[in-house]
């Protein structure tokens, strides 16, 4: 039994009798046949196509009889025109003067190249007319030129158009944020006015000279408690909260809207475990908000740890648990760290567990965002959710990753991690922000950024003034020296691009004396720069040389003037370098030395930041001239300084 049928196309006629030659040939004839037929038919249709930009041969005869009949004149059919031509021609050449004939011989043999052309011309022009005028002519040449060989089709009309703009449009989260008002001093809220806090906390607060709570603070505290009536365990409704954003500016207060609220939450848990963990970009700020957390935890239960490798591993391990045989117990509530230090304990099993956290803080977001490369909030995010060692049927809160929100990924009781992202300039870059894996998030912003509005705009402290001083290379030290000694501003943070300007800046300052100096660095150890932030603070040092180490931030109390030695590259450093002064609602100043091909492109970045304005402050060289003896001989020392300092 054959499997297959294979029917074979034998031509129309099945006849055996035909030969298989005769039949291959008949077939080829038939194809060739059918190939003309295409060809001619293509050869029509772009005739078709040409015909309603060329009028016909029949409509320029007609609009020619009109013409003729409106001039008065005696109308010839083309052809027959021609013919008249050439036979007038032919009279004329006999009659005329010898010069005339050459001359007309001349023009007789051109026109007849010239009508062998049009004949050329008509064979192949689709519309079949032939041309009256030169114009006409001209443009049958251009048709040939253009006109496609037989059976091909040419391809064409393309035009250069320009490219539309893209206009961003922003998820709504984004575009239309909860707003925080910007002005401190007159949108302050008594903190009686806010529901929910214990006495305790109220307490600690006046204790610590706060009476009203910042804008900031009056909207964001409220959205974290939303979930305080059901507990720490599950969401308002059953669900899981919103994860939280909030963009304000810098000394706005942002750190007590999350210190108050999460310390408000965890007051009442009834055992130890870490529920919130605080990330920061570096010690100082980690040390900064571990002094606050443990500042309004005085008197609670709640214990606050840092990990910030400021102490040594196996030290920061023994504040984290105890062990007693198998058992382990838990000595944090609140964990603040630095992203590298965290991500070494959770790999080292140190004893922290995160399988109870609640809170996940991200402070200085945009920075944190920056350094996601380390990977720090995957394993975070995998230590969260990792299975205990309790039975299945006793961790009726048992947590499993956040997948896609369904009837059946609800169902069973969650304990919520919620996420509060927090930062003087947070992207608006959904994609960036889409890295941190945010719940439904909620934005609180004082930027109303509609989705028309530049990327990244940002808003500046209200008591704030922004200066900018032209000025050249050299004279920079001077300037600077001129604004301390002459101007008496101070105390003067001052910031250089690198290390080394700062370095050679505060050796300079000191030498020519007059003021107290300091350096801010990753030269100093921790200790050592701890130390002279402090003295900083105290007043014991005038001017603070520092890199972007002290830009992020910082909270140094009573700094009146920043100082951009060098112009920072990119506008959020200006932001934050700028924002160490003018600090919860109060007034600071802020220059900018800037050359000459520095100033148009800082200003440009800084206006389109969102800056208020930036003024224009000239400091005349015969102001600096006194001082310029001292500082020559200044310039010398400092080598020798240097010299020696290499050699050592
Ligand atoms: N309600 C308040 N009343 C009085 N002072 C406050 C209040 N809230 C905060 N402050 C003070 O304002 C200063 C700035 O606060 P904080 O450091 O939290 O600002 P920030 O918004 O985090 O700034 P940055 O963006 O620079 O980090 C701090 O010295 C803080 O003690």
């Amino acid at each position: 039994m054959s499997l297959f049928l294979v029917n074979r196309y034998l031509g129309e006629e099945e006849d055996g009798s035909i030969s298989k030659e005769s039949r291959s040939q008949a077939l080829l004839a038939k194809l060739q046949q059918k190939a003309k037929e295409k060809q001619q038919q293509s050869l029509t249709e772009q005739r078709q196509q040409q015909l309603p930009k060329e009028p016909t041969q029949q409509q320029r005869v007609e609009k020619k009889r009109k013409a003729h009949k409106d001039s008065g004149q005696e109308f010839l059919h083309p052809k027959k025109k021609k013919k008249k031509a050439n036979v007038h021609d032919l009279d004329s050449e006999s009659h005329d003067e010898p010069v005339e004939q050459k001359k007309k011989k001349k023009k007789k043999k051109k026109n007849e190249e010239e009508t062998e052309e049009e004949d050329v011309n008509d064979g192949q022009n689709p519309a079949g007319g032939q041309g009256d005028t030169e114009q006409e002519e001209a443009a049958e040449a251009e048709n040939e030129k253009t006109a496609a060989p037989a059976g091909f089709k040419v391809v064409g009309g393309f035009e250069n158009r320009p490219v539309q703009k893209v206009h961003r449009v922003l998820p709504q989260w984004l575009a239309q944020p909860d707003v925080i008002h910007r002005d401190i001093k007159n949108n302050l809220v008594p903190i009686s006015d806010l529901s929910g806090l214990c006495s305790a906390l109220v307490k600690r607060l006046q204790e610590n000279g706060i009476q009203h709570f910042f804008p900031v603070q009056a909207e964001v505290i409220p959205a974290i408690m939303e979930n305080m009536q059901r507990g720490l365990l599950i969401g308002r409704g059953g669900y899981k909260p919103r994860d939280i954003c909030v963009s304000a500016p810098t000394g706005s207060g942002k750190t007590l809207a999350f210190v108050i609220p999460v310390i408000q939450m965890l007051m009442e848990r009834v055992v130890c475990e870490v529920r919130a963990l605080a990330v920061l970009p570096t010690k100082e700020l980690a040390q900064q908000v571990c002094k606050v957390f443990t500042s309004y935890t005085e008197g609670t239960a709640l214990k606050v740890v840092m990990l910030a490798g400021q102490r040594s591993f196996a030290a920061e391990q023994a504040s984290l648990a105890e062990h007693r045989g198998d058992r382990r117990r838990s000595l944090a509530d609140i964990v603040v760290a630095t992203p590298g230090r965290l991500v070494d304990h959770i790999n080292k099993n140190s004893g922290l567990c995160l399988q109870h956290l609640r809170f996940l803080i991200i402070d200085e977001a945009d920075r944190m965002i920056d350094s996601m490369h380390q990977s720090w909030l995957s394993q975070v995010v995998k230590a969260v959710y990792k299975s205990g060692s309790e039975p299945r049927a006793m961790s009726i809160f048992r947590r499993t990753e956040p997948t896609h929100v369904t009837a059946a990924s609800l169902s069973p009781p969650q304990m919520p991690l919620q996420k509060l992202l927090f930062s003087a300039t947070l992207t608006q870059n959904p994609e960036k922000l889409q890295q941190l894996g945010l719940h439904q998030p909620r934005l609180f912003s004082s930027v109303h950024s509609d989705s028309t509005h530049k990327q990244d705009c940002f808003h500046f402290p209200q008591g704030l003034t922004e200066y900018y001083v032209p000025c050249m290379l050299s004279k920079k030290p001077l300037l600077l020296l001129h604004f301390i000694l002459r101007m008496k501003l101070r105390p003067i943070l001052c910031f250089t691009n690198s290390r080394e300007t700062a370095h050679r800046l505060f050796l300079l300052v000191q030498l020519f004396g007059g003021v107290t100096a300091a350096e801010f660095s990753s030269r100093l150890s921790p200790g050592e720069r701890k130390k002279k932030l402090k003295e900083f603070e105290q007043g014991k040092i005038q001017l603070l040389v520092s890199t972007d180490a002290a830009a992020r931030g910082i909270d140094i109390n009573g700094v009146k003037c920043v100082v951009n030695y060098d112009a920072p590259q990119y506008v959020r450093t200006y932001i934050h370098r700028i924002g160490r002064t003018a600090r919860a609602g109060k007034a600071g100043l802020a220059f900018t030395f800037l050359l000459g091909v520095q100033e148009k492109r800082f200003l440009q970045m800084v206006v389109e930041a969102g800056s208020p304005g930036i003024q224009k402050q000239i400091v005349k060289p015969e102001n600096l001239r006194s001082m310029e003896a001292r500082f020559e001989v200044t310039l010398q020392e400092l080598a020798k300084v240097i010299k020696s300092e290499k050699a050592r």
